[in-house]
C-alpha cells in the first residue's frame, strides 16, 4: 500500500485515520488524515477536502471543527492535508509562524529554494486527490474542497482553478485577495519571488475578475470580531469582484465571531450541508 497508518480511531460509526506517505510532488514524507463515514462500507462515497490554516496540521480540523458528525450524516469523506513539507527542511523556514512551515500557501513555489518542495498547490489538487481515490472508497468524480483562512485562500483558489475536479467549493475566513495583504504578499514574494504578474493565478479574486467560475456557487463564511479581517482577509474585494462578474457568492457576515475554530464548529454543518447538496447528485 502507498499509504502508511499512523493512527486508527472509531468515531460516528466511520473511522478516522492518519497517514503518511512518500509524495512525489513535495519530494518527502507527507501526512493527512481522512474521516470515511459508515457509507463508506457499502460503496464510493463523495470526498470533501479541508485545507487548514497558518500553523495547523492535518490534526486540526480532525480535532477542533466538530466536523466528522454531520459528515457522518451526510455520508461524506473528509480529507485535510498538513499545511506545508516537513520532511524536506530549508534555512529559515521556522523562523515565522506564518511562512515556512505550517505556511506553505497552496502555491507552487518558483523561487529558490523552496521551489524543491514547496509544491502544496499540485499537492492539493492532484497528487493528494488521486491517491485517495485509488487508496479508498472515494468517488473521484464527486470532489469538493473548502478550508479556513490560509486553507480558506487554497480552496477558492483550488476551487476556482479546477472546476472539473471540485465541483463545490466553501471557505471560512480566507485570504481572499492575498496580492493585497501582508500575509499574501510576503508568501508570494518569497515562494513566487517579485514579479507581481505570476501572482495572480494564486488570488481568488483575481481568478474570478479573470474570468474563473465555481458553476455550483461559492458559500464564506465571516466573523466580523476576527481580529485578522481589517488586515488580512479582504472579503469585501471578493464579493465586489464575485458582483461585478456574475460568480455565484453567498458570503455570510457574523457579528460577535473571531477567527478560531470555535466560529468554524458553529458553521461547519452548513458547509458539509453546501458541498453534500452538490456531490450528491
Ligand atoms: N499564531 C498566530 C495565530 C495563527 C492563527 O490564528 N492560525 C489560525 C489559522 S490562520 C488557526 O487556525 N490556528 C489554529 C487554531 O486556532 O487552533 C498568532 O499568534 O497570532
Amino acid at each position: 500500500m502507498a499509504v502508511t497508518v499512523r493512527g486508527r480511531h472509531r468515531a460516528f460509526g466511520g473511522q478516522v485515520q492518519y497517514l503518511a506517505h512518500a509524495s512525489a510532488e513535495i519530494g518527502g514524507e507527507m501526512r493527512f488524515a481522512v474521516y470515511m463515514p459508515p457509507a463508506a462500507e457499502r460503496g464510493p462515497v463523495p470526498a470533501l477536502f479541508y485545507l487548514a490554516g497558518l500553523t495547523c496540521t492535518e490534526e486540526t480540523v480532525i480535532i477542533k471543527a466538530g466536523a466528522l458528525r454531520r459528515a457522518a450524516e451526510a455520508g461524506i469523506a473528509l480529507v485535510a492535508p498538513d499545511t506545508s513539507p516537513r520532511d524536506r527542511r530549508f534555512p529559515g523556514d521556522d523562523a515565522a509562524w506564518d511562512f515556512g512551515q505550517g505556511a506553505g500557501f497552496y502555491v507552487d513555489a518558483t523561487a529558490e529554494p523552496w521551489r524543491d518542495a514547496y509544491r502544496m498547490y499540485s499537492y492539493v489538487t492532484r497528487e493528494l486527490p488521486e491517491l485517495v481515490a485509488q487508496e479508498f472508497p472515494v468517488d473521484g468524480a464527486r470532489l469538493g474542497v473548502f478550508g479556513h483562512s490560509m486553507g480558506g485562500h487554497g480552496a477558492l483558489v483550488a476551487g476556482l482553478r479546477n472546476p472539473d475536479r471540485f465541483r463545490s467549493v466553501s471557505a471560512f475566513a480566507p485570504i481572499a485577495a492575498p496580492m493585497h495583504c501582508p500575509w499574501g504578499e510576503k508568501a508570494f514574494g518569497n515562494y513566487l519571488g517579485p514579479d507581481r504578474a505570476g501572482w495572480a493565478a494564486y488570488d481568488a479574486t483575481a481568478l474570478v475578475s479573470a474570468g474563473s467560475r465555481v458553476a455550483s456557487g461559492i458559500l464564506v463564511d465571516q466573523g466580523l470580531d476576527d481580529q485578522f479581517l481589517a488586515t488580512q482577509l479582504h472579503p469585501d474585494r471578493f464579493e465586489a469582484a464575485c458582483r461585478q462578474a456574475g460568480q455565484k457568492l453567498t458570503l455570510r457576515r457574523h457579528a460577535g465571531y473571531d477567527h478560531g475554530y470555535f466560529f468554524i464548529s458553529t458553521f461547519i454543518d452548513d458547509h458539509i450541508d453546501h458541498h453534500a447538496a452538490v456531490l450528491g447528485r
